[in-house]
């Protein structure tokens, strides 16, 4: 919400204070659902575009945020009996740190994890820089309170469960090292009873429900043109950069009331997001 009222003056100033770190999107979704796909389409298309090509953009995934297993877990993981889908399974402290870390615009490290062998890779991190655009994927990204409260945008992953359970065949015996009859097992005493108890229920936080994945291209398209939009407005806010107006005047990129029919709104993208923004300003105003 905050956002998306970058361009209304005072309404920027205001909102720069609300939101001085980075943009942050959570994306939750079942297992092999695509949110990892979805947020490389992400990353790619603010990657290409010359607007935002520059602006740095990264993902956080919760896969990394497994805890350190004890002997016994470690057997019953072994043997596909371990519960991973359940959020014990995570480590909290871990997650609070590096989202502490992404938010103050601190350059922070993720262990990587091994899929093979259940556990974390000793003494391997992928280092996590400073960035505009932070995007935050996993099973449980919407859970916890204390990380869903982070989020600036919640986009949910719905795919239907035969189509991720048979991808998850498809990744797990290829890249996981996993053999079929574990993974059903897997599936079916853990994978899937602990969807329906904690990932599905979360869906009602979403902003944002993309059918079909990474499939979805018209979701992600939107999505994008929202995120170019946030980062045009935060570069027209920053008083480093030429451009910035601070406490001037207002900036004349944007008239929620006229607008509409300007000529800055050449496409019907451009139109709907100019309607989307004014209907946003007039709620914000009567708030
Ligand atoms: N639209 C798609 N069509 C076909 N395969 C897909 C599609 N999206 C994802 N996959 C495959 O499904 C598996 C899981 O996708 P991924 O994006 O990693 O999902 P998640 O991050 O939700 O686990 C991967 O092997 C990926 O290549
Ligand atoms: O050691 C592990 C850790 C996790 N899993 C499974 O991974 C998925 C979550 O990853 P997605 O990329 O979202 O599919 C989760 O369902 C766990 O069951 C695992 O098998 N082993």
């Amino acid at each position: 919400m905050a956002a998306i009222h970058h361009r209304h003056g005072g309404f920027c100033r205001e909102l720069k204070k609300v939101r001085k770190g980075p943009f942050i999107i959570g994306v939750a979704g079942g297992t092999a659902s695509g949110k990892s796909s979805v947020c490389q389409k992400i990353i790619e298309a603010i990657h290409q575009d010359p607007s935002t090509k520059d602006s740095k953009i990264v993902c956080v995934s919760l896969d990394n945020m497994y805890r350190d297993l004890g002997p016994d877990e470690s057997e019953k993981a072994a043997q596909g009996k371990f519960n991973f889908d359940h959020p014990d399974a995570f480590d909290l402290n871990l997650l609070t740190k590096i989202m502490k870390d992404v938010k103050e615009k601190k350059s922070t490290q993720v262990p990587k994890y091994d899929y093979r062998l259940n556990a974390r890779i000793s003494g391997e991190f992928v280092a996590i820089e400073p960035s505009d655009v932070v995007l935050v994927e996993g099973i449980l990204a919407f859970y916890w309170p204390e990380l869903r409260d982070n989020y600036d945008m919640k986009l949910f992953v719905d795919t239907d469960a035969d189509t991720r359970l048979a991808r998850r065949v498809r990744r797990d015996t290829a890249e996981r090292g996993r053999s079929l009859d574990t993974i059903l097992n897997q599936y079916t005493s853990t994978v899937k009873p602990a969807f329906e108890e904690f990932c599905l229920p979360s869906k009602k936080f979403a902003d944002v429900i993309i059918p079909r994945g990474a499939d979805n291209t018209v979701a992600i398209d939107l999505i994008v043109q929202s995120i170019k939009d946030v980062l045009a407005a935060d570069q027209q806010l920053s008083p480093t950069k030429p451009n910035a107006h601070g406490d001037g005047p207002l900036p004349p990129a944007f008239d929620p009331l006229v607008d509409s029919s300007n000529k800055r709104c050449q496409t019907q993208k451009q139109y709907f997001y100019s309607e989307l923004f004014y209907c946003e300003y007039l709620i914000t105003v009567s708030l």
